[in-house]
């Protein structure tokens, strides 16, 4: 096994979503608070300058999670390019619910997400392409995260994995370790 050093750091975040296949409760459109935690890794820390002694400075991680996930899905609704009924209530007044997901899905092939608040109240809406369950949020969030590590430590700290929990007793991770 190789040595390496490892960070960590968690953000919070409410959204909204509902799980489209669901048996149960988790149909329903309803809200968690999200707790994301991103793990970081290199097996050498900054020699010099200001991230000396660091993997990566705990601020500039939180800075790109705010950037990646906060900013796009906190007190937002979170919802999967093939739920079309949930995303037609967003389309906003004006445009046809088939041009307004039409939209959102050349986004999610193109980019894996779409983010918009041009939605009905200006609500703000975060689209992916898979259910939205812990798990692909994991993943999702991994995917989108791990180049802006690798940039934001010059290539010294790699993102080894990220872990949401849903509720307090629920978590998935991407990758399993
Ligand atoms: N493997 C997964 N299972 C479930 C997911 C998921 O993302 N991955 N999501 C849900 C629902 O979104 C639901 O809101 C959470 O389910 P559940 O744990 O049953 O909710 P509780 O409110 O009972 O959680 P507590 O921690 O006990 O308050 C379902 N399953």
């Amino acid at each position: 096994m190789t040595n390496a050093y490892r960070i960590a750091r968690r953000i919070g975040i409410d959204a909204g979503h509902r799980i489209r296949l669901h048996g149960s409760k988790c149909r329903n459109l309803h809200g968690h608070r999200y707790t994301i935690e991103a793990v970081c890794e290199a097996e050498h820390l900054a020699h010099d300058g200001e991230q000396a002694g660091m993997v990566l400075d705990f601020s500039f991680l939180k800075d790109e999670m705010m950037g990646e996930i906060d900013a796009p899905c906190d007190h937002g609704f979170i919802a999967e390019i093939a739920d079309s009924e949930c995303l037609a209530m967003f389309a906003p007044g004006g445009v046809s619910v088939e041009n307004f997901i039409h939209a959102l899905r050349e986004s999610v092939e193109k980019d894996g997400f779409a983010a918009t608040t041009k939605t009905t109240l200006g609500t703000k809406l975060y689209v992916i392409g898979a259910p939205p369950t812990a798990e692909n949020l994991a993943r999702h969030w991994f995917e989108r995260l791990a180049p802006r590590i690798a940039e934001r430590s010059e290539g010294r700290a790699r993102l080894a994995k990220v872990v949401v929990w849903e509720t307090p007793n629920c978590a998935a991770e991407w990758p399993a370790t």
